[in-house]
């Protein structure tokens, strides 16, 4: 199909998510002359409460939400029957703009396990250090801070954690190295003197609202990229019926001169690539898309983090973000008039405090029984730097199991998502998560300040025995308790979609395998490395690439 569409580009982006406005801002930078396009299916952000006032994060995922897009799965005997929900940031700036902003790092054994030319760590930690502005970084746009106030309850956590749980304390655990030890949560993506959230919509592209060259047209739903022969040359998109509703949702074209970069997200990308046309015959068969490339791996190996939560009451004398979340009024004006006048106190807060990548030891691990034992000697016993979960919630980080995501087509003939979680599909999973959870509550019960899963019941004292659980109660933990943590091969080292050309792929669906991290600072990453390999191959200097986030007032 040839595009009829006068309004031609040079890179346009099918999605403007976190990935997204990395790359595209960091390429207008270097070279204010690219005309570069962002279609974006959510709304706009700049200077949004909800997404610059950190507090406000529990919000986005309220069901009436318009920043966030809540996929349900497949239904699993596993789950009890259960029809898991993943959710994604459906916004500029996209998972950054709605996340919990909370900051940890990969460790290093993950990128190995890529075996991916270019990208093992060592050639990956001089990028990591390109978006932070904090220890752990150069200069950059993303100013990652402790926050703007310390809650009591973390030090709690980790007194009890080295008592109880016999685990050291260390001050840094997202050097890439460092696991089993409890830490605080002194890193976050809150800036520490606006006391803003650190998001990529506001410190890498609204910050160049100078340059229009860079355009971001919100509420835009690509539906799939155009070829000629094989090139990508453009994409089709309509205006998305949910950020405008009543919009005429006919088709519009545009055309890319140089490249068009799929970035929509582990469910935006892979779909957009089936209705493409490429993906594996038979899912393209059974939605009567054409095929242009037999690409089988195309919305598969989906693969999440999976955890746990175990909510508890703490006495009344201790703060939490309670009163801001209950929308106390006095509690918030008081708060965010405090946050307007210098940026601190609990507006600049996400409420994690504490937290411990964690590794049995040899009795916990004899404790979890034959069913972990073939996987944690495959994956985990070598690999000193790897964590069978986190915890703060419980979090299992590297799930044996995965899933898919495909384009299908609805009962009434709509396009709509097949998407198979797999969450648990291989029983060494739970084991992990069963038994992290446990261990969640025994180090709760013991903190000071734990006033019961119920009213009635009182702190602990540290030697008092564990809880006793039958076989009923696992059964229980493993269907009701386990739910998404947020966080999904189809391109080469340099992100080109195997069969096509000027066309690539930079977010995370193209993680070849699961992070033992927080999935934004591998999106931050993500997208740093592809602007440096789209500069590379469109002969563009990134080496001069000017500070621009240094002399804006928009947006920072
Ligand atoms: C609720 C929540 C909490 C999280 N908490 C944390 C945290 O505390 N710390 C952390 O490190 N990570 C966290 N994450 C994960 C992290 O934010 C994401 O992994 C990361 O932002 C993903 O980046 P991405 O670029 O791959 O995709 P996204 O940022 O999701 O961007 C994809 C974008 O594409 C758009 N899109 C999809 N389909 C189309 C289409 N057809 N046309 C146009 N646009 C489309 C979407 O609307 C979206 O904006 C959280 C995620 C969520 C959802």
């Amino acid at each position: 199909m040839s595009i009829s569409s006068t309004l031609d580009f040079d890179i346009i982006f099918a999605g403007g998510g976190t990935t997204a406005c990395v790359v595209a801002g960091r390429l207008a930078a270097c070279d204010p002359s690219l005309k570069i396009l962002v279609l974006e299916a959510g709304p706009h952000t700049l200077n949004e409460a909800a997404c610059v006032q950190p507090y406000l994060y529990p919000t986005h995922l309220a069901p009436w939400t318009s920043t966030v897009s809540f996929v349900v799965g497949n239904s699993s005997p596993r789950l009890n029957d259960r029809a898991p929900i993943a959710s994604c940031g459906r916004c500029v700036g996209g998972g950054s703009s709605v996340n919990f902003m909370v900051y940890t790092r990969a460790p290093a054994s993950d990128f190995y396990d890529w075996r991916v030319d270019g990208w093992e760590s060592e050639n990956l930690i001089p990028i990591m250090k390109k978006p932070d502005c904090a220890t752990h970084g150069y200069n950059g746009p993303i100013k990652v801070s402790s926050g703007g106030y310390k809650l009591n309850l973390g030090q709690e956590l980790i007194d009890v954690g080295k008592a109880y749980h016999k685990r050291p304390y260390a001050d840094d655990t997202d050097d890439l190295e460092t696991c089993n030890t409890y830490s605080s949560c002194v890193r976050r993506y809150i800036d520490g003197t606006t006391g803003r959230r650190s998001d990529a919509a506001h410190h890498y592209v609204y910050n160049q609202a100078h340059n229009t060259n860079l355009q971001i047209w919100a509420g835009k739903r690509v539906k799939r990229v155009i070829f000629e022969d094989k090139r990508a040359v453009g994409v089709e998109f309509t205006s998305d019926s949910v950020s405008c509703p009543g919009a005429d949702l006919s088709s519009s074209t545009v055309r890319a001169s140089k490249l068009v970069v799929v970035s929509a997200g582990a469910f935006g990308s892979p779909t957009i690539l089936e209705r493409s046309g490429i993906g594996s015959e038979a899912v393209l068969k059974r939605c009567g898309i054409e095929q242009l490339v037999n690409l089988p791996g195309v919305g598969e190996n989906y693969q999440d983090h999976q955890g746990a939560f175990a909510a508890y009451n703490v006495a009344d004398n201790v703060v939490t973000m309670d009163p801001l979340w209950r929308g106390e009024e006095s509690a918030v004006q008081e708060c965010l008039a405090q946050w307007k006048r210098d940026g601190r106190g609990l507006v600049a807060q996400n409420g994690g405090e504490a937290k411990i990548k964690w590794r049995p030891d040899d009795d916990e691990l004899s404790a979890m029984g034959s069913a972990f034992q073939p996987r944690w000697k495959e994956f985990f016993q070598d690999r000193p730097d790897k964590n069978s979960r986190n915890i703060r919630h419980v979090c299992g980080l590297y799930p044996a199991s995965v899933g898919s995501v495909h384009v299908k087509l609805e009962e009434n003939g709509k396009e709509g998502i097949d998407f198979t979680p797999g969450y648990l599909d291989d029983p060494s999973d739970i084991v992990p998560l069963n038994f992290g959870y446990k261990k969640m509550r025994e180090l709760y019960r013991r903190m000071p300040s734990y006033r019961g899963e119920i009213p009635a019941s009182h702190p602990m004292d540290l030697n008092a025995p564990d809880i006793i659980y039958t076989p009923e109660d696992d059964a229980a933990i493993e269907k009701f308790h386990l739910q998404t943590m947020w966080h999904s091969l189809v391109v080469d080292a340099r992100l080109n979609v195997y069969g096509v050309t000027n066309l690539k792929v930079a977010d995370m669906s193209m993680v070849p395998k699961n992070v033992g991290t927080n999935t934004y600072s591998m999106a931050l990453l993500i997208g740093e490395k592809a602007a440096m390999i789209i500069a590379e191959d469109l002969g563009i200097d990134f080496t001069t690439c000017p500070s621009w986030w240094e002399s804006s007032e928009e947006g920072n």
